[in-house]
Parts: structure tokens; sequence; C-alpha cells
């Protein structure tokens, strides 16, 4: 096959892939956000998802119209008039299991290298070190950078922190698969060698960094799964960011500034994930990176 065809159709196949994974990706974020709807109705029947009638619950599933609402509901033994705040134990107890056998079906995309991006403070570095310590199977990358440690930071686990004609160094020797300045401060680069060396052993690797490091790393690697990590809220983002307390009010706002344009740019990613609850935002990525021995959903607590 010519050149110009193979890349078309290369091309032609990646577009074919994020369709499908984004198709895949809509329906996951609607069960996973109809179960969280759930717990939080059960947590407090008086908020307004605990009264939302059940019917409305399901038909907010894509996919999922009043015919075969009525079904589920009959099979989980639930009145089509009953609110999610109403339900009894066995009942939220049937309506969970069936979501989350919904949200578990072997539906998403996977990949043996996943890029985690997101705004500053959003829990990026939080959710990576709990795989990391969860998953040992996944190799996490230590990036290089030219910022100073923090406190409790240690070199070789967090980061290689580097100078700057170390760094100088490093790109010349070509040993970055990529880098960026972020926050138009500091260099940050991802060391290539034990990127390789990790998916030619099988292993599945995790990358934590920044957008313009994600679409690097998309035109190197096509075959990367990109995933955005998103806050709750932009309240909460500021809050996280300030609560860390390891920025003074300058670079704060530096790294807010960032973060909007960062936040702007979250539909060029495959998979949306909203870091809540850390265990739970982990074990989402860890769905979509190919490892074995990860527990599915249905086995979350
Ligand atoms: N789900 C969560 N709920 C509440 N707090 C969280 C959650 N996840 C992370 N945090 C807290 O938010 C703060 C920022 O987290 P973290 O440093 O992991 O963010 P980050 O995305 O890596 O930031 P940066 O890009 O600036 O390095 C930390 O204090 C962390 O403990
Ligand atoms: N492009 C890259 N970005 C990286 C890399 N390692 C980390 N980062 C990102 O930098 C910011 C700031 O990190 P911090 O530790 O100073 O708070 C954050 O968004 C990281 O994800 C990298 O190798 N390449």
């Amino acid at each position: 096959m010519p050149d110009v065809d193979r890349a078309a159709a290369g091309r032609a196949a990646i577009a074919a892939r994020r369709a499908r994974a984004a198709v895949k990706q809509a329906v996951h974020h609607r069960l996973r956000r109809a179960l969280d709807v759930a717990e939080t109705a059960w947590a407090d029947p008086t908020t307004p998802e605990g009264s939302l009638r059940v019917r409305e619950l399901l038909t907010s599933i894509p996919g999922i119209g009043a015919t075969r609402v009525a079904r589920i509901m009959a099979e989980l033994g639930i009145a089509d008039a009953k609110r999610v705040g109403g339900l009894g134990s066995r009942q939220r107890e049937r309506l969970r299991e069936w979501l989350e056998a919904r949200e578990g079906a072997p539906s998403r995309p996977v990949s043996r290298l996943v890029v985690l991006a997101g705004p500053t403070a959003v829990g990026k570095g939080t959710v990576s070190t709990y795989i990391r310590d969860h998953y040992p199977d996944v190799l996490l990358s230590v990036s290089a950078t030219t910022r100073a440690p923090r406190p409790g930071e240690v070199d070789g686990e967090h980061y290689y922190f580097v100078t700057d004609e170390d760094f100088d160094a490093m790109i010349e020797r070509g040993d970055f698969l990529e880098y960026a300045t972020v926050h138009n401060a500091s260099r940050y680069g991802t060391p290539r060698p034990p990127i390789d060396a990790a998916l030619a052993q099988g292993r599945s690797v995790l990358l934590e960094i920044d957008l313009q490091g994600a679409r690097a790393v998309r035109a190197a690697m096509p075959e990367a799964l990109l995933v955005f990590l998103l806050p709750p809220s932009w309240e909460e983002l500021v809050r996280r960011l300030t609560g860390r307390g390891t920025e003074d009010a300058a670079e704060q706002s530096r790294r807010l500034d960032t973060a909007r344009i960062e936040l702007a740019a979250q539909d060029e990613f495959d998979v949306k994930v909203v870091n809540r609850d850390v265990g739970r935002a982990a074990q989402e990525v860890v769905e979509l990176l190919a490892v074995p021995g990860a527990p599915s959903a249905r086995t979350r607590s």
C-alpha cells in the first residue's frame, strides 16, 4: 500500500476507535452518574436526588427507553411511581447491583498506556500514588523536573529533581518522550526508556502529565488512552489548591490560569473521570488500564 494510503487508513482507524470509545464513555459516564445520584439520595432522601423517580433515573441512561424501563423496574420489584429516596433496603440493593453490573460490563476502552491529565490540584498526584500503592503491576512514570522539591518529596520517587543544565542535556540525548514548560514556570519531562521497557514486558504504564504533554504523547503514540481528571466543581478545585498549601498566592494564581485553559480542552480526551473520592477515581482509571487482577466495578466496596 502506498505510504499516503497507509497514513490515511491509520488516521481513519484511530478516528473510528475514538468514536467508539466516546460512545462507550458516554454510556459509562451516565451509569456512573446514575449510581452517584442514587448514593446521594440514599445518604439523604431529602435531597433533590431523593425525590427523583426511579424511572427518571433509569431513562437518563443512553439506550434505555420507557418500555425497557418498565421491564427493568418490574424485574427489580420497584413500583412505577417510586422515588429513589423512598426505596427500601432490598430495592436499593437490587438497583445498585443492576447499575454496577451494567457499569462493570466490559465495554470501556482499555490501553496499556494511559495518560492522566487535568487541572492543577484536581488530585492527579494523589490518584496516581493510590494506583502505584495498590496496583504494583502498573508502572507509574517518574518525570524529571527543574522545580524544587516540596517538603516530603523524594528524588527518584516523586520526580527526578534536576538542574536546568541537566534538563538541557536530557533533551540533547533524546531521553524524553515529551517535555514542556508548565504553568509558565518550571520544565517537566517524561523519560522514555522506562516506558519502552515496561511496555515491551507487557506491563501497563501510567503517565501523570500536563495538557501539552498529553497532546505530545498522543502524537508520538496514538495508541495511548488520554484520561482527563475533573474536580467536582471549580470551588472544590480552588479549595484543594489552597488547602494543599504548597504554592504561594502568585503561583496559585498562575496555576489557576492554566487550569482554565486545561478545563477548556477536556473534550480532546478519550475519557473523563470526576475525582470525588480518591479510591473510586483510581479504580475508574485502573479499569482503563490493561491490569491483571484489577477488581471490576462489581467488587467495589
Ligand atoms: N478526592 C479528593 N477529595 C478531597 N481532596 C483531594 C482529593 N483528591 C486529592 N485531594 C487533595 O487535593 C490536593 C491536590 O492534590 P494533588 O496534589 O494530588 O493534585 P495534582 O492534580 O497532582 O496537582 P498539581 O497538578 O498541581 O501537581 C491535595 O491536598 C490532595 O490531598
Ligand atoms: N508535560 C509534562 N507535565 C508534567 C510532567 N510531570 C508532571 N507534569 C505536570 O506538571 C504540573 C505541575 O506539577 P507539580 O508537581 O509541580 O504540581 C502537573 O500538571 C503535572 O501533571 C511531565 O513529565 N511532562
